[in-house]
């Protein structure tokens, strides 16, 4: 399906106008749970994420068949300023990568049978240096949500959004503190790598972006402050909860596009759940803001969607279980305490 604003107020309206999970589903999935051969609640998490899954995919005993993985990369008109350890063509580098195969997110994909597609977004026209001028225009941001909008696939059962662009931690700060309030140096981080000085370069960068654009609407703080590839991954999760297909947010980047959502219109990150926690300073804080706690913990600070292609393995081994198992009542064991 095309999508259906091209301008920023229609966005904010289609957000607003989002669907919520199916009730019978969601009460059917819990009877269900309450069935399986197993103690109650032994399944701890796994059972919440398989009455969630249930209610927004609108059945009571949900597949996982066809996990999507969709990568946005854009380049930063900010990293003139110095902000990232890697140089900017990186970016356009790694899109390459994933195309021949060769990225991290390439291998969890195939391991997690998910299809991967990568949408490189104008990386010959980087954003504007946030610190002079709007990061984009209206036409600009629009364009990139709309890409994110139709980068879903109807037919998958699971999205993942991911990202590359060198220079986006500082983007994704910039627009956390924007949007979520605080300081820039409560936001920053090292990003790629950067070094004590790198990031005092970047906390400075990030204080005068938002003192230069002041605006209480999320939507305004993504087109002035953020970046094409977290417009395109706000653009998929919005996508995503129209289609009633559940989402796995990924890690600093994806959880600051992510936030401007909730922001913009409360609930409207309900279908997606945190894959992982980053080792990016401010990601735990970040998804304390959002509500959302992360399903693996394991260090990672790639982006690229890694974090969450490796939590699908999480959501499939929930939804296998509530969906396989047998009831007592079918297997013959006695459910009585
Ligand atoms: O996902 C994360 O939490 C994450 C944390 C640190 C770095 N990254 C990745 O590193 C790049 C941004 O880092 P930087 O230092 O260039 O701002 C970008 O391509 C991201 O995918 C990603
Ligand atoms: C090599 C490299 C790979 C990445 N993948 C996501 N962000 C990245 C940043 C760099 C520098």
């Amino acid at each position: 399906m095309q999508a259906p604003f091209s301008t920023l107020s229609a966005f904010r309206e289609t957000l607003a106008a989002a669907p919520g999970p199916d009730k019978a589903a969601t009460e059917g999935a819990q009877a269900r749970n309450g069935q399986l051969t197993k103690p109650p609640g032994a399944l701890g998490r796994l059972e919440d994420l398989a009455i969630w899954y249930a209610g927004w995919r609108g059945t009571a005993q949900p597949q996982i068949n066809a996990p999507q993985v969709i990568i946005f990369a854009g380049n930063h008109g900010v990293c003139a300023q110095g902000v990232s350890a890697f140089p900017p063509e990186v970016t356009v580098q790694m899109v390459a990568n994933f195309e021949h195969g060769g990225a991290a997110i390439n291998q969890l994909s195939k391991a997690f049978g998910a299809k991967m597609d990568v949408h490189p977004l104008r990386l010959d026209t980087p954003t504007a240096d946030f610190t002079t001028a709007p990061a984009m225009t209206e036409a600009e941001v629009i364009e990139a949500l709309q890409t994110g909008w139709n980068a879903v696939d109807l037919q998958a059962d699971l999205v993942v959004t991911g990202e590359m662009g060198i220079g986006n931690t500082t983007a994704a700060a910039a627009v956390a503190a924007a949007v979520l309030g605080g300081a820039a140096a409560d936001w920053t981080g090292r990003g790629t790598g950067v070094d004590d000085a790198g990031l005092q370069r970047k906390t400075d960068v990030v204080a005068k972006g938002l003192a230069l654009h002041q605006s209480a609407d999320p939507l305004e703080a993504l087109r002035c402050l953020g970046g094409r590839e977290l417009a395109g991954m706000a653009g998929a999760i919005a996508a995503a909860r129209h289609h009633q297909i559940p989402v796995i947010l990924d890690g600093f980047i994806c959880c600051a596009a992510a936030a401007v959502l909730e922001k913009a219109a409360p609930g409207a990150l309900d279908h997606t759940v945190a894959g992982h926690l980053s080792a990016e300073g401010a990601h735990q804080q970040l998804l304390d803001r959002i509500g959302k706690a992360p399903l693996l913990q394991l260090g990672l600070r790639l982006g690229e969607g890694s974090g969450a292609a490796l939590a699908i393995g999480v959501l499939k081994g929930a939804i296998a279980c509530h969906s396989g198992m047998a009831t007592f009542a079918e297997a013959g064991v006695s459910d009585a305490p």
